[in-house]
């Protein structure tokens, strides 16, 4: 029933769309014909990630700017300056947020990501920025950071296995912490597993197949109701959570911000309980999936390159609390970054909205037409960096080619994966922190080995997997030997 239901509602869409596509062709950048875009993309079995190794072999055939219809304007970037020029050079033109698909809409109903440019998205942002993610901030957290890389070392010491999956590992405390950054709690294990499983479902709904984003109600009902009972869920497991008294002993959390918040443009009002719930989930669900597979990317570099374990090793022996932010460990910063150049997490940072007609490189991108930034390669692309596809984290400390490169793109784009500009991830001091300090701690307190396998001891197996971000396909497994 669905796929009739699918097969009859892209069928009847096809004249409409190639009608429009004609029309207002004339100044788009080139692209490939609506049709072709449909039959690939749409296809039912299709998840909305894989959208980014397609756009690869349609940059190849196109060009750096390209231009897709499909029932308004799409427009895709894989180019540095370019994608400067939108995101940094271009004002606030390019600030505003598409209205979100429907999963984003039922989960996300307010969040920051998904909030269009105005009086709203600068109060939530400005408030994100200040009240939990400042330096200031971040610094109360360290009891928190330091909970959280004690129980993980803990839970490893208690462990007789002999081989550690290092996925789940990192997930279970970096969920520990951002809980507590969150909701200011301090949960059982009990209740960590439940929120973990719930969040994790919720994840996965939002690289659905574009179709049920499009039509959910009508192409999914089973799963549909399925989501919508999870956002049910989802706030009865969170309000009590964010309306609960905390002690004045412990560090502000989002959810204290978020009460004391007041809306100016709307008569000064408190925001409603579906805001906050929107907001904490944005904070809890959203960023975990990045900030884990990154880690995840770095320790499987640090096991592939003993010598560079090494050299984190030696930064870090001796001291108590790894990584309170004072750029005390270039090293390790330099083997984050590195490994964010080769495995830069998602092939498209979020969708942005134009607000008016611009020319750029000699295209017209037209009001209303959605920006998307394939930023996957821009690591990678030779023209900017040398020895591109080696591990070398050494470029990017003192005497390095790249010392001077700059992760917020203000002054040029060389890689982009916490996006760039005014609606750049407001979190990436926070997930580069949150990184140093547990892989710090991993490195500190164990030596982690491949494992031997009879073919090849040394190898790790890096092959990607193209999930909501961009994955490893076999989980990290290693062996540990505690350090003396
Ligand atoms: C490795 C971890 C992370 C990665 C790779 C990442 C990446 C991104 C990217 C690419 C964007 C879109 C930027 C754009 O549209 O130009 C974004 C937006 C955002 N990120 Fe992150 N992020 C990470 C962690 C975090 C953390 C830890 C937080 C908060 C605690 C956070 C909060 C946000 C928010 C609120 C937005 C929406 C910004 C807006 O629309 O104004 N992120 N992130």
């Amino acid at each position: 029933m669905e796929w009739l239901t699918i097969l009859l509602c892209v069928t009847f869409s096809l004249p409409l769309i190639f009608m429009l596509r004609l029309h207002g062709r004339k100044k788009l950048p080139p692209g490939p014909p609506s049709l072709f875009f449909i039959a690939k993309f749409l296809l039912p079995w299709r998840r909305v990630p894989d959208i980014g190794p397609m756009l690869r072999g349609l940059h190849a055939r196109y060009g750096p700017i390209i231009s897709i219809w499909f029932l308004r304007t799409f427009i895709f970037v894989a180019d540095h300056q370019l994608t400067h020029s939108f995101l940094v050079k271009g004002g606030g033109n390019f600030d505003d947020r598409p209205p979100p698909n429907a999963i984003m809409k039922l989960f996300f109903p307010r969040g920051i990501g998904v909030s269009p440019y105005g009086a709203y998205w600068r109060l939530v942002r400005r408030n994100i920025t200040m009240q939990v993610l400042h330096p200031s901030r971040i610094r109360l957290f360290a009891p928190a950071r330091q909970r959280a890389c004690e129980a993980m070392v803990a839970s490893l010491r208690d462990n007789d296995a002999d081989v550690i999956t290092v996925r789940p590992l990192l997930a279970r405390s970096l969920f520990e912490l951002i809980v507590e950054m969150s909701i200011g709690a301090r949960l059982s294990r009990e209740v960590l597993d439940e929120m973990q499983a719930m969040n994790q479902e919720i994840f996965l709904a939002m690289a659905e197949f574009p179709v049920f984003s499009i039509l959910p109600a009508l192409t999914m009902r089973k799963r549909w109701a399925r989501y919508v009972s999870l956002r049910e869920m989802q706030s009865e497991v969170l309000l009590p959570l964010i309306r609960a008294t905390r002690s004045a002993d412990d560090a502000p959390c989002y959810a204290d911000s978020l009460i004391k918040l007041r809306v100016a443009d709307e008569g000064d009002r408190p925001l409603t309980d579906a805001e906050m719930v929107s907001l904490c989930s944005e904070f809890m669900i959203v960023t975990m999936d990045a900030s884990v597979s990154m880690m995840e990317w770095i320790m499987a570099e640090l096991v592939s390159h003993p010598e560079a374990q090494a050299k984190v090793y030696e930064e870090v022996r001796g001291k108590t609390d790894v990584s309170e932010g004072e750029d005390d460990l270039p090293y390790l910063r330099a083997v984050i970054l590195e490994s964010l150049r080769l495995h830069p997490g998602a092939h498209l940072i979020l969708p942005h909205r134009v607000q008016s007609d611009t020319e750029v490189g000699g295209y017209m991108v037209p009001k209303g037409a959605v920006i998307n930034f394939f930023v996957a390669d821009l690591g990678l692309e030779e023209t900017m960096w040398t020895a591109t596809q080696d591990f070398q984290p050494e470029r990017f400390l003192d005497g390095g080619a790249d010392v001077d490169m700059d992760i917020t793109g203000s002054r040029e784009i060389k890689m982009a994966p916490f996006g760039a500009g005014r609606r750049m991830c407001p979190g990436y001091m926070v997930a580069m922190q949150h990184a140093e300090c547990l892989v710090g701690t991993l490195v500190r307190e164990f030596q982690w080995l491949p494992l031997a396998r009879a073919e090849d001891a040394t190898i790790v197996d890096m092959t990607e997997e193209q999930a909501s971000f961009i994955v490893m396909k076999h989980n990290l497994q290693a062996c540990i030997i505690p350090r003396a």
